[in-house]
């Protein structure tokens, strides 16, 4: 048995539906079906969770919010059209729609959430209709029915909690059943019962959970691309396709920018021993890319598995004579991005200099003001500033393990192409390097690695 689990981009239209159920007519082991909500049908079309922003933050300014609905219901209804199912079949879908701004929501942040969770809520809901009109037994299960439970702290930005697998055993007598289960991605319920989501792109999640919690050990993840490749199809031509990976390299890539599968995914994955193959629905007989544990993964193809890149940090940097011998230095820094609510990725330290590299989303200009300000105020550096140019490179491979002269390979290319490095963390994890650039250079930083390894 299987979780089969489609991205936006593979439900955008009807002929992308059609597509799909044929992915679920051709495995009888594809039980367990994970929706997102309608993406993008071409470049430029905005995606179906954007609509719902929109419909959710015009309630929220009491806006008229008539032509944003239409176009949400509109694209629902395409799809139904294509299937020809009978006129009122869409009437739930839209009166739960139009409904939306009635009910009660805790504060705008909740709101939002339930909002944009209606995208991958509905279309669940669309794609058991379709199953069902085309005769493949079909039931939508709500994540209130299958018990998936998240926290509540920021409904926009929810993580799973463990009570959730206890609560999917209720589901297990229905592996029996000669039925397909329909689950909508990317939401859950908080314990007093409110909607929240995940981080943008967790439907990803919701396949991971469904798998974990029906003990089901093969996730097949329907994507737009026939694999993950060696790097952003969008920065290199062509590149090599990856066959098979682990999930820490898995997880060290796409935290750095591989969004083809989101990080936090890998959790449950790794929880549930569950195998996860990434497949394109365009060609489904292509054998994807299969992401696994270390003990089933013999030997690595390559030196280097992967090269990501992400744009969106900012890094603080500090200078102080002596930082290194003062004691509790590094915890009061630590408490003031506490007081601002900031969590940091990295921490690259030397004798009197210290960089700490935040997630640009994270930040505002008040922030900003107010933790510089703070560093100011606590710590007394000789200087503190903010650097707003930061992108991070992540040069991943379980095959560096034990291997002499891998990071000099990484930066003369870069050192050739006059590429400033910022910073290098290395030792941290075995099989990555993390190399800090210049926003504009990563790019080019990224081509420079790969055509040393991988062209
Ligand atoms: N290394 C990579 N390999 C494959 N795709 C990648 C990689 N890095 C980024 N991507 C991008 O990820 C996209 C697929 O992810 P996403 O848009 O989240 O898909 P979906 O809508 O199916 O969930 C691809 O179209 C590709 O542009
Ligand atoms: N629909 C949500 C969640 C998601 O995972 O979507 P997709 O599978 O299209 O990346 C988003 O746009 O963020």
């Amino acid at each position: 048995m299987k979780v089969v689990k489609f991205g936006g981009s593979s439900l955008a239209n009807g002929p992308e539906f059609q597509k799909v159920i044929d992915i679920i007519k051709a495995d009888p082991g594809r039980r367990f079906i994970v929706t997102s909500a309608p993406g993008k049908r071409h470049d430029g079309d905005i995606k179906v969770t954007d609509l719902l922003i929109k419909y959710a933050n015009q309630t929220i300014k009491n806006q008229d919010t008539y032509q944003v609905l239409n176009e949400i219901i509109g694209r629902y209804q395409a799809i139904a059209d294509y299937f020809k199912l009978p006129p009122h079949a869409l009437d739930k879908i839209k009166s739960i729609l139009t409904d939306l701004p009635s009910h009660d929501y805790s504060d705008n942040a909740h709101l939002m959430a339930a909002f944009k969770a209606h995208g991958e809520r509905m279309n669940a809901r669309l794609m058991t209709l379709v199953l069902n009109h085309l005769g493949i037994k079909a039931k939508f299960i709500d994540p209130s029915v299958s018990g998936i439970v998240v926290t509540g702290k920021n409904p926009n930005d929810a993580f799973v909690k463990e009570v959730t697998y206890q609560n999917m055993k209720k589901l297990l007598p229905l592996k029996k059943q000669p039925i397909r289960l329909v689950f909508p991605g990317f939401f859950g319920f908080t314990s007093d019962g409110q909607i929240a989501t995940f981080a943008r792109g967790g439907s990803d999640i919701t396949g991971s959970i469904v798998a974990r919690g029906l003990h089901v050990h093969m996730y097949e993840n329907f994507t737009d691309v026939d694999a993950i490749y060696t790097a952003n199809p969008k920065i290199i031509n062509n590149p090599v396709p990856i066959r098979k990976m682990t999930y820490r390299e898995m997880r060290e890539l796409s935290y750095a920018g591989f969004s083809v599968f989101n990080d936090e995914a890998i959790i449950p994955a790794i929880q549930g021993d569950v195998t996860i193959n990434i497949k394109n629905t365009n060609n489904p007989k292509a054998p994807g890319t299969f992401i696994m544990p270390r003990h089933n993964f013999n030997e690595p193809d390559n030196l280097i598995t992967g090269i990501a890149g992400k744009k969106n940090f900012m890094a603080l940097y500090i200078h102080k004579y002596l930082l290194n011998a003062q004691v509790g230095f590094t915890l009061r820094l630590l408490k003031i991005l506490v007081k601002y609510n900031v969590s940091y990725e990295h921490m690259p330290s030397g004798i009197d200099d210290l960089t700490i590299i935040i997630n640009k989303d994270q930040l505002n200009q008040h922030k900003l003001t107010a933790i510089k300000h703070d560093v100011q105020e606590v710590l007394h550096p000789d200087d503190v500033e903010w650097i707003d140019d930061y992108a991070i490179i992540m040069v991943v491979g379980e095959g560096m393990i034990g291997k002499v002269g891998t990071l000099s390979r990484i930066i003369e290319p870069l050192a050739h192409k006059n590429i400033p490095i910022k910073m290098i963390n290395k030792g941290a994890s075995q099989i990555s390097m993390m190399i800090g650039t210049r926003a504009e250079d990563a790019d080019e930083a990224i081509r420079r690695i790969y055509n040393e390894f991988l062209e």
